[in-house]
């Protein structure tokens, strides 16, 4: 069994690898790890067996991310699943599962911001261009990262020069190999991977974007397209992780004076509206019954608190989900409550949303309008009952993994096509880009829009 932690870069990869380069590719992934555990029989259950440590698995995926610091897979788990070798009778066959994580990437350090915030623009599903400015695209996340970059900067530097979150997904990832290690479960011999994004709300921005660019990475590879995937698109409803939450903000009620004056302030990551209103993203929907499912988890254990929900961190001049989180903590303030308990709840790790814009812009921002005892939920980073809570979700979703069809068209036919186009797309871009930026009002149009 290892686990190996490494730089956020995950080069392509193929199934077939020898294992030299596989070495090299697994030092690259943030977390890989690589279990085999023995089986008695098919039709017995995996209670009591031996962990053994496997040679390896002749497996790496193909993950990509979109550049250098990478958002989308920034976090990769692969496990042989327990149940590694299944006896049965005359035969052994060894049985692996992947469970590759599914999360968004941050800096490491400050020289990482601009290239980070890059690859976050140049993302079609982040900034969403009308298809005919698609071309725009590139040189378009070049300009907004640029200009936006000394602000994230000190963002990052007051929470130490960086994000803390890959560190985060490594321990989550490892904490979530144990747990499924400890699971009980009756194997086949076949080997299927579940796609687990640590988003619990799907949104087309997170959830949407990471599998829309893994399905094209397994489509055009031949091996892969054959493997059975389970994708889990959301996950919020889960009783487990309704528990998880429940139990984090009751006990940091307990923390106030008098906790049942405490308004519980729920702070979700903003998307734009339009994402939701034309785009038909679930996430606003899905985020209303998340909190519902949560108060009522609270009302069973006699929590009956007042709450609300509110959106942060918008980015430029365009509408975001309402009401924003930082007028509604003015609004409350002023209207004479007086005790308030953030929950971060997009998001399952801490990040610089809960560090700096949560635990500093908004605190002070409460402070100043009357709010007098703040509070914030930790994130659940890796609790025991939600870790175990997801590897039980892995565990449901394998009966549902099913091979990612091939395309007809060859990869490298696709690669040539792909190269040309990119190329033209570049210079046009480019071309038009310069001319736009040698306007002062489209200038200064820009520097509103990304700050
Ligand atoms: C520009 C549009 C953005 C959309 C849409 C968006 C959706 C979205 N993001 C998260 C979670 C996180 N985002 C984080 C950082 C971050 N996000 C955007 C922009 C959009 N996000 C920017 C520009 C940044 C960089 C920080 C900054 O400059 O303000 C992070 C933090 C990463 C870290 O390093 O700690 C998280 C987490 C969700 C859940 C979401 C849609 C539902
Ligand atoms: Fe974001």
């Amino acid at each position: 069994m290892e686990a190996v932690a490494g730089s956020r870069i995950l080069p392509q990869m193929s199934l077939n690898q020898n294992s030299e380069s596989l070495r090299r590719h697994v030092k690259l992934m943030p977390s890989f790890f690589n279990t085999t555990k023995p089986s008695a029989d098919q039709h017995s259950n995996l209670n009591g067996m031996k962990n053994t440590v496997s040679g390896g698995w002749p497996m790496t995926l193909p993950v990509q991310t979109k550049g250098f610091v990478g958002r989308t897979f920034c976090s990769v788990g692969v496990c042989t699943y327990p149940g590694g070798i299944i006896e049965s009778h005359s035969h052994i066959a060894e049985e692996k599962i992947g469970v590759l994580l599914l999360n968004l990437g941050g800096p490491d350090t400050l020289n990482d911001v601009q290239p980070f915030l890059f690859n976050l623009f140049a993302d079609p599903d982040i900034i969403r261009l009308p298809r005919l400015f698609r071309f725009l695209q590139r040189p378009l996340a070049q300009l907004i990262s640029t200009l936006r970059a000394p602000k994230s900067k000190e963002g990052y530097a007051s929470i130490g020069g960086g994000s803390p979150l890959r560190k985060i997904t490594d321990e989550q990832a490892s904490a979530l190999k144990l747990a499924l290690e400890a699971n009980e479960i009756k194997r086949d011999r076949i080997m299927r991977l579940v796609v687990l994004p640590l988003y619990p709300q799907y949104s087309i921005s997170t959830t949407g974007s990471s599998v829309r660019v893994l399905q094209e990475m397994f489509r055009s590879d031949t091996q892969l397209s054959r493997l059975p995937v389970a994708i889990i698109q959301s996950w919020y409803q889960r009783q487990g992780y309704i528990n998880s939450m429940a139990d984090l903000i009751e006990k940091e009620l307990q923390n106030f004076q008098n906790p049942k004056e405490v308004m519980i302030f729920f702070s979700a990551h903003g998307v734009p509206v339009s994402y939701v209103e034309n785009a038909g993203d679930p996430y606003r929907d899905q985020m209303e019954e998340c909190i519902f499912l949560i108060m009522q988890e609270l009302k069973l254990r006699g929590i009956g608190n007042d709450h609300t929900l509110a959106y942060q961190s918008r980015v430029g001049p365009v509408q975001w989900l309402k009401p924003y989180t930082d007028e509604v903590l003015v609004e409350l303030g002023q209207q004479g409550v007086r005790s308030l308990l953030a929950v971060p709840v997009s998001f399952v790790s801490e990040h610089i949303e809960t560090l700096e814009e949560i635990d500093m812009e908004y605190k002070e921002l409460a402070l100043e309008s009357g709010i007098v005892n703040w509070g914030r939920v930790p994130a659940l980073n890796c609790t025991p009952s939600f870790i175990t809570d997801l590897a039980d979700a892995v565990i449901e979703a394998l009966p549902s993994a099913m091979a990612i069809s091939n395309s007809n068209t060859s990869t490298s036919d696709k690669a040539e096509i792909d190269f040309v186009g990119y190329a033209i797309k570049m210079l046009f871009g480019s071309i038009l880009a310069f001319i736009l930026l040698l306007s002062p009002k489209v200038m200064l149009a820009f520097r509103n829009y990304i700050l």
